[in-house]
């Protein structure tokens, strides 16, 4: 702990140096970075480390500025190095991601003569994103679409680890920097740590700037990563983050008021739970952009040219505009489709009947989904109770046959014994890590299952009160 403080401590006095600020006047001078604004502190329930207000701070004032010299691009780490330029130069067809995850293990591979190992050694030592999900873990997630998405995170991650070993092996990097978990570490850290630079479609490392954990944008925030984007329309300031042309630096706002002591949170973007766990390995219990999608009869698809994803329920389980239109023209007899058309498309009820059947067929649609899986909602529940006390499991015979066969395959897959489970001493790291996947595999299809439960309740309350 106290060897993590003064790593944290020489790390903000290297990034001071480096012109790295959270002070509207810069002070190369300052001997530390943060502190007139925020402060590193520690936010268990909402990501860890993370950072404070160390004062009030008013919606739309700059918080931090990372100057272009301390981002971390594939261009500079390519350009300081010859070896892995040549390199590199070998290999073209490599995608802008591969190259910097190649640059990053390269970059580790150098330790302590690294320019930049004050930053790299305050980067997490692992990550749980989907492509780290072992096959227990994916199958935990229950749900066809989630496992489908789990099996090609992991696959990509794969066929890019091959492709990038013969540039790897010429660079000579230390076998352990090699391996696919090396690998799997590299992408991850880029995956959710990188930032939108207009110059490079693989994004920057930004040093500090990277402390920030994440909220969703609020309703009606816009989105975007371009300067002129993230003008907010009202107050002619940025709302968020994004790179400054003007000011040559990575420029951080504050989005709402904050008192001190709070989190100061950024808004990566807008992501369903299986997105921030693809791409950021963690969830949020509350999301406001959290959807369950659901398969169509096939018929339906020729009906209306609606994309795959504007089909789904919300994270309040009410069926989005997509799926309501396309349910109640196929729920219109054949020969009436053509004419009330243009009613399903604007967004209004067909008649009562129609909008009844509608009602029936998406509940009866969710009623399906939530039988298909191996555990119920209250099971889930149960599970996650269990997985939050794992280290004193001993086995509990009144669990339902579901619960025991998840237990028994996450024991067998990790190589554990019940009884070395209930020696605290005897759970390894590699197993506590297990287990917190599987607790975010829970987690999700948990979540899920109430999106589909609260449509199942939605639809019935349309049904009863049809006005
Ligand atoms: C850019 S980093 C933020 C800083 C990070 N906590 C750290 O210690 O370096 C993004 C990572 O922080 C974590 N994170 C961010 N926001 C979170 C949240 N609201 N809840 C849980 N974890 C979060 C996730 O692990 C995510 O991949």
């Amino acid at each position: 702990m106290e060897e993590d403080e003064t790593n944290l401590q020489s790390f903000l006095r290297w990034a001071a140096a480096l012109g790295i600020s959270d002070s509207p006047i810069s002070d190369c001078s300052a001997s530390t970075c943060l502190g007139r604004t925020l402060s590193v502190s520690h936010f268990p329930e909402a990501g860890g480390r993370g950072l404070a207000a160390a004062r009030r701070i008013r919606k739309g004032e700059l918080i931090l500025r990372v100057p272009k010299a301390a981002l971390v691009t594939s261009d500079c780490l390519i350009s300081n190095d010859e070896k892995l330029s040549a390199a590199l130069g070998k290999y073209p067809s490599l995608s802008c991601t591969q190259i910097l995850s190649i640059a990053l293990l390269n970059e580790a591979n150098k330790g302590r003569s690294s320019w930049w190992y004050p930053y790299l050694k305050q980067l997490p030592q692992s990550y749980d994103l989907l492509t780290s999900f072992g096959q227990f873990e994916i199958e935990a997630l229950q749900i066809d679409d989630a496992i489908w998405t789990a099996e090609k995170a992991v696959h990509k991650g794969k066929m890019e680890w091959e492709e990038a070993n013969p540039v790897m092996c010429e660079l000579n990097l230390r076998s352990q920097l090699m391996t696919f978990n090396a690998w799997l570490w590299a992408s991850a850290t880029i995956s959710s740590r990188t930032m939108h630079i207009p110059w490079n479609t693989a994004g920057c490392l930004c040093p500090v700037g990277d402390f920030f954990n994440y909220a969703p944008p609020e309703e009606g925030e816009r989105s975007g990563n371009s300067i002129d984007e993230l003008l907010d329309a009202n107050t002619d300031r940025l709302t968020d983050a994004g790179f400054d042309e003007g000011v040559a630096s990575y420029c951080f706002y504050a989005k709402r008021n904050y008192g001190k002591g709070d989190q100061v949170l950024l808004s990566y973007g807008t992501y369903t739970n299986l997105e921030l766990l693809e791409h950021y390995g963690f969830l949020l219990q509350e999301n406001p952009n959290d959807k369950a999608f659901i398969s169509l009869e096939p018929e339906m698809h020729s009906l209306c040219s609606w994309p795959r994803e504007s089909i789904y329920i919300s994270e309040d389980g009410k069926p989005s505009f997509a799926l309501l239109s396309t349910v109640r023209l196929w729920a219109t007899p054949m020969s009436k489709r053509r004419s009330v058309k243009h009613i399903a498309f604007s967004g209004n009820r067909i008649s009562a009947e129609n909008e009844a059947a509608v009602m029936e067929w998406i509940a009866d649609k969710c009623r399906a989904l939530l039988s298909g899986c191996l555990s119920t909602i209250d099971e889930d529940m149960l599970m996650l109770h269990i997985i939050d006390n794992f280290q004193d499991y001993t086995g509990e015979p009144e669990l339902s046959p579901a619960l025991c066969d998840e237990i028994r395959a996450f024991l067998e897959s990790n190589h554990v014994t019940c009884g070395g489970l209930s020696t605290k001493l005897h759970v390894s790291l590699k197993t506590r890590r297990a287990v917190y996947r599987w607790k975010l595999a829970v987690q999700w299809r948990h979540r899920y299952k109430r999106i589909l439960s609260d449509c199942i309740s939605y639809c019935t309350s349309m049904l009863d009160n049809p006005s």
